[in-house]
């Protein structure tokens, strides 16, 4: 059975008198993909930058393998294990693919990584982490070129790999597939499926096709707060979620068309 490796306990997130995020709780279990959903404005966003230490908590507590870690900053949760993707702005654009992974790589030992004396067998170490990631990712005809020559998809793939780099033990990862063409997204869905053979994966994606595809569970938030969670049978099966505003996002709307007898 697997274990939980991150918890969320009554997390709220207020900006002034507005509540972002209001009252969460959740148990992310080990070598999962977790996918947070909802409707823009639901506190996605906030949610994970709370989970990762990106802005402070309000109320709750938050904790990585039993352990409290609700005040420790980003930096400091990294090393505990928690990876944020970024977005492709984050990406080195004069350095190769491989050069970037290899950066990311060494970041994992950053008091190392700037020091002109660092023990060779690191950088080595860097250098196949880096190779087995170009393999991963499916970026080897274009290892050598500059991130930024990179297309859109590829260059998407190649942010995930950087949090991979590190060697984490959970990759938060937010919209990894918007601005995809089909092609791009179906390796996108592929490579997150199999993240969770070495990570956990929380997952905040608007395309229900992946999010009912490739993950375990399923959280739905709405307004700040959590309306449903479970696996994506009971999601998509839910009748407050497709009430309060799913319906024609998970079921194509055919069932919604039926029910309603509105089908054109
Ligand atoms: N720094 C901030 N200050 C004030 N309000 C904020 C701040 N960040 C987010 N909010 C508000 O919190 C609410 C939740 O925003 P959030 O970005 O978390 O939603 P989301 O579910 O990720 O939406 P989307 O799918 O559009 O990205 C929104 O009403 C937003 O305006």
């Amino acid at each position: 059975m697997s274990t939980s490796i991150l918890k969320a306990v009554n997390v709220t997130k207020r900006y002034g008198k507005f509540t972002a995020v209001n009252n969460i709780t959740l148990d992310i279990l080990r070598g999962t993909v977790h996918s947070v959903i909802g409707p823009n404005g639901a506190g996605k966003t906030t949610l994970f930058h709370t989970l990762t230490g990106t802005t402070p908590i309000t109320e709750g507590s938050i904790l990585v393998e039993g352990e409290e870690v609700s005040h420790l900053p980003g930096y400091k949760r990294v090393r505990k294990g928690l990876a944020r993707s970024f977005q492709v702005t984050s990406l080195f654009p004069n350095l190769s693919v491989r050069e970037n992974l290899r950066l990311a790589a060494q970041g994992t030992r950053p008091a190392q990584a700037l020091n002109p004396w660092k023990r060779p067998e690191l950088l080595r170490q860097a250098c196949d982490v880096a190779e087995q990631l170009v393999v991963r990712l499916s970026l080897q005809g274009v290892a050598d070129r500059l991130s930024s020559e990179l297309s859109h998809g590829q260059q998407r793939r190649l942010e995930v790999g950087m949090a991979m780099a590190g060697q984490p033990k959970v990759i938060f990862l937010d919209e990894p597939t918007s601005g995809m063409g089909i092609d791009d997204i179906a390796d996108m869905k592929k490579l997150i499926h199999s993240l969770r053979d070495n990570y956990t994966v929380v997952l905040i994606e608007h395309n229900m096709d992946i999010v009912m595809d490739i993950s375990d569970s399923i959280t739905v938030m709405q307004q700040g707060q959590i309306l449903a969670q479970g696996k994506p049978d009971e999601i998509r099966n839910d009748e407050r979620v497709r009430r309060a505003y799913l319906g024609s996002m998970i079921t194509g709307g055919k069932k919604a068309e039926k029910e309603t007898g509105e089908a054109s």
